[in-house]
């Protein structure tokens, strides 16, 4: 069953900015990675979850209900997180919290309690004074406190340490464990490849790709930068059939690989290493690699 339901959205800002005709889904207990550059229209898309745009075209809706009409009955069931977190500055983190349980007619509070201890937020302090990682795990727990059936987290982990972006994928993973869907933002497939089960790729207002996120990683080139004890070793090295590509400079090879890398790792344990290192794809990198520049392999789910 699909949870969230996005039908030949657009919204046109003019000059090629906004979004164009998006259709994809995400089904109940999905978690959904929804990947883009900056400005690519992923704030754009969750406004309108949200119910806070109207589109000039197209639909989006959650749990059967349209977002623009019924976001009142949606919001019930709903987690959100912002992009740009807008507090209520003068409170503490404590006072919204609970602010903002009354709204949701929150009763039990273990659960947010719990959620304080494990992202070790100290809710004492006025907002106005809280820092972008702080006020960032303030929304975290806002977003998840009541149980809801749905969340909509745009660039959930921004402005978080490494510790607490562990501490997140951590929850996602036990959220995604009670039947969650989830629905995330993001600029960095580092970042999902971990929680997500699907990925969206928004590029200029399209999507690009909407895969399984097992396909998309089974896909990936991986880039390895080794130092070999000698550069006769490197060259050496460069003779086997165990990568896609290699260059190599005096010791130094990098070597691409597309996929498995078991045959590179068997190889690699033949030859004395001195150094080896990985070098991450940019989101740039993964788009060219998957669909060149063509617009033409544009699909929908
Ligand atoms: N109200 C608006 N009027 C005009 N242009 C807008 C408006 N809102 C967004 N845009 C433009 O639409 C495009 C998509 O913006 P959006 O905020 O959805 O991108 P994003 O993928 O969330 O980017 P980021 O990762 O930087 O948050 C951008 O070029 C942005 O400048």
């Amino acid at each position: 069953m699909s949870i969230i339901v996005i039908k030949e959205l657009t919204k046109d800002y003019g000059d090629h900015k906004g979004i164009f005709n998006l259709s994809f889904s995400v089904k109940e207990g999905e978690v959904f990675g929804y990947l883009g550059p900056n400005g690519a229209g992923k704030t754009t898309t969750i406004r309108h979850l949200m119910g806070f745009l109207t589109p000039d075209k197209g639909t989006s809706s959650i749990l059967g209900m349209d977002c623009r009409t019924h976001s009142a009955e949606i919001m019930k069931q709903l987690g959100y997180l912002p992009g740009e977190i807008a507090f209520f500055d003068g409170m503490t983190g404590m006072e919204f919290l609970k602010f903002m349980g009354e709204m949701r007619e929150l009763k039990d509070t273990t659960y947010r309690d719990k959620l304080i201890e494990q992202f070790q937020l100290d809710t004492s302090g006025r907002i106005r004074k809280m820092s972008k990682g702080m006020k960032q795990k303030l929304g975290i727990v806002s977003a998840f406190m009541h149980n809801p059936r749905v969340l909509i987290l745009d660039e959930p982990t921004s402005g978080l340490d490494p510790l607490m972006q562990k501490t997140f994928a951590e929850l996602i993973l036990a959220e995604k464990a009670k039947g969650k869907t989830i629905l995330m933002s993001s600029h960095s497939f580092d970042e999902i490849e971990r929680t997500c089960d699907r990925v969206g790729i928004i590029r200029r207002g399209d999507l690009v790709a909407a895969e399984d996120i097992h396909i998309l990683k089974e896909q990936r080139r991986k880039t390895y930068l080794v130092t070999f004890d000698a550069t006769s070793s490197a060259e050496e090295f460069a003779k086997l059939k165990c990568f896609d590509d290699i260059t190599v400079n005096g010791q130094r090879a990098k070597v691409s690989i597309l996929g498995n890398v078991s045959s590179f790792v068997h190889a690699l344990s033949n030859f004395t290493v001195l150094d080896l290192d990985t070098e991450n794809s940019s989101l740039e990198d993964i788009f060219m690699q998957y669909y060149g520049d063509s617009q033409e392999t544009s699909k929908s789910l």
